[in-house]
């Protein structure tokens, strides 16, 4: 099931292999704040990272992922819209060919240049593959990224794109705190939501921050210096690996600040 994201195997084709992309609990969607109801019943995110456990980054040929040992509770989010306790399985991001587009969700209809994704699985199931199948299995935090000053801590892992740019190139990378990486206000939006990218699975608990991390242009330019082609292959830029928003279908947006 080879899908992408051009005009022959992009997000308007994943139906035909993956027909629960037009299913209920599709992922991203457009939010807007208006439409959110505040909870006071939602509880801050309670993220506490473990540097060591982080192992290696890898260009997958869809986006770059940093990977993380999720083989003990050292890493992990509690608290927030989910009860139990999750594991961080690996963080990735999506971005767009111009600094106008790239981020999965969108804020009223405001896209912003990238956006990143740490997915973390219940740890009620045995493993991520058993988690990722069911309604509860997983609970990814999303962070926007908007045009502004150098991220220091972004920069380490831009750091090593030189040895991850084509498909399938994998290096190690060792510790780093993804916590580095979120904004300082941890106010979210919450809804019952998918994975973007094919499986398109419904079991994502998504939390999407409302503030946004700073990048800088030169570092956009970098994140698309990388290519969904692997070595030998004709060299084609990653740009423009986000799936647009999806209908809400009924469902609704939770905010956990007023
Ligand atoms: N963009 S996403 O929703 O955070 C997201 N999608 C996927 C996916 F399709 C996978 F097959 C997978 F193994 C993941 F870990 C994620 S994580
Ligand atoms: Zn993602």
């Amino acid at each position: 099931h080879a899908w992408g994201y051009g005009p022959t195997d992009g997000p308007d084709k994943w139906v035909s292999n993956f027909p629960i992309a037009d299913g209920p609990r599709q992922s991203p969607i457009d939010i807007l704040p208006g439409g959110a109801s505040y909870d006071s019943g939602l509880k801050p995110l309670s993220l506490k990272y473990d540097p060591s456990n982080c192992l290696e980054i890898l260009n997958n040929g869809h986006s770059f992922q940093v990977t993380f040992a999720d083989d003990s509770d050292s890493s992990t989010l509690k608290e927030g819209p989910i009860s139990g306790v999750y594991r961080l399985k690996q963080f990735h991001f999506h971005w767009g060919a111009s600094n106008d587009k790239g981020s999965e969700h969108t804020v009223a209809g405001t896209k912003y240049p990238a956006e990143l994704h740490l997915v973390h699985w219940n740890t009620k199931y045995p493993s991520f593959g058993e988690a990722a199948s069911k309604p509860d299995g997983l609970a990814v935090v999303g962070v926007f990224l908007k045009i502004g000053d150098a991220n220091a801590s972004l920069q380490k892992v831009l750091d090593a794109f030189n040895d991850i740019r084509a498909k399938g190139k994998q290096t190690s990378f060792a510790d780093f705190d993804p916590s580095t990486l979120l904004p300082g206000c941890l106010d979210y939006w919450t809804y019952d939501g998918s994975l973007t990218t094919p499986p398109l699975l419904e079991s994502v608990t998504w939390i999407v921050c409302k503030e946004p991390i700073s990048v800088s242009c030169e570092q956009m330019a970098k994140f698309r210096s990388l290519l969904f082609s692997a070595e030998g292959e004709p060299e084609c830029c990653m740009v423009d690996n986000y799936r647009p928003p999806q209908p809400l279908k009924g469902r609704h947006v939770r905010a956990s600040f007023q």
